[in-house]
């Protein structure tokens, strides 16, 4: 099966072209407003233009009202939202009737039990993300560039779709794909200069990264 890449946060047509250079099948734009990697509604729908075709263009938002989620789908034009809040299942279904878009839920793994809590959204969710817990003192709900312990993935019933994301990097994914085999995968700070600064070159690496681990498990 391939394996789902989603290259989040991007903000510049540079770092979009070379995720989608390296084969991303999603990309991401970030609609919380204390994000290093905030684009404004308008700008993500010109900057999605080019993924037409491509790959899925995903809106993230955090516990995001009727008024701005109808203004993100109205100016960019989504393929996809991402909910990183603590959205419940209703209202996900709400979403999801509002906008007939897919839905992708995300959670905040620690341990092992922290996966139970996809149960109520099954049937809701048309995928999962799952990304580590934010540490304390964080505005950011997502993108703080750490990992939770990949081997609680492995006890999850293989129906479940998912996106693994939180702390991924050229270093390390060759780990996370021998400890949890995910469908997805999902980057955002392992593949920036500085926080919100997409790197070009970090994103051709994470792509060659992906593709060595993927040939070194099949030989
Ligand atoms: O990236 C953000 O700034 C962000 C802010 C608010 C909600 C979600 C956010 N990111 C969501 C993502 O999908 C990130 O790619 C994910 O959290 C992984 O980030 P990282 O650990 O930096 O790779």
């Amino acid at each position: 099966m391939a394996l789902g890449i989603k290259i989040c946060g991007l903000k510049t047509d540079k770092a979009l072209a070379a995720a989608l250079a390296g084969g991303a099948s999603h990309v991401g734009f970030i609609f919380f407003a204390k994000s290093p990697r905030y684009v404004e509604p308008a700008e993500a729908g010109r900057l999605r233009e080019a993924a037409i075709g491509k790959a899925k263009a995903v809106a993230v938002t955090v516990d995001a009202g009727d008024v701005f989620l109808d203004e993100i789908v109205e100016k960019m034009r989504p393929d996809m939202l991402q909910l990183h809040g603590s959205e419940t299942p209703e209202r996900v279904a709400e979403i999801k009737a509002r906008y007939g878009l897919p839905m992708m839920k995300a959670l905040l793994v620690g341990e092992a039990a922290d996966l139970e809590r996809i149960r109520p959204f099954v049937g809701i969710a048309d995928r999962f993300l799952f990304d580590a817990k934010p540490p304390k003192g964080s505005e950011l709900p997502g993108g703080n560039g750490i990992a939770f312990d990949w081997r609680v993935l492995a006890g999850l019933d293989a129906g479940v779709d998912y996106m693994l994301s939180g702390g991924l990097n050229a270093a390390n994914i060759g780990d996370a794909l021998r400890l949890a085999n995910p469908p997805g995968l999902d980057i955002s700070s392992g593949v920036e200069s500085a926080p919100g600064v997409k790197d070009p070159a970090l994103i051709e690496q994470f792509f060659q990264a992906v593709r060595a681990a993927r040939d070194n498990r099949a030989a």
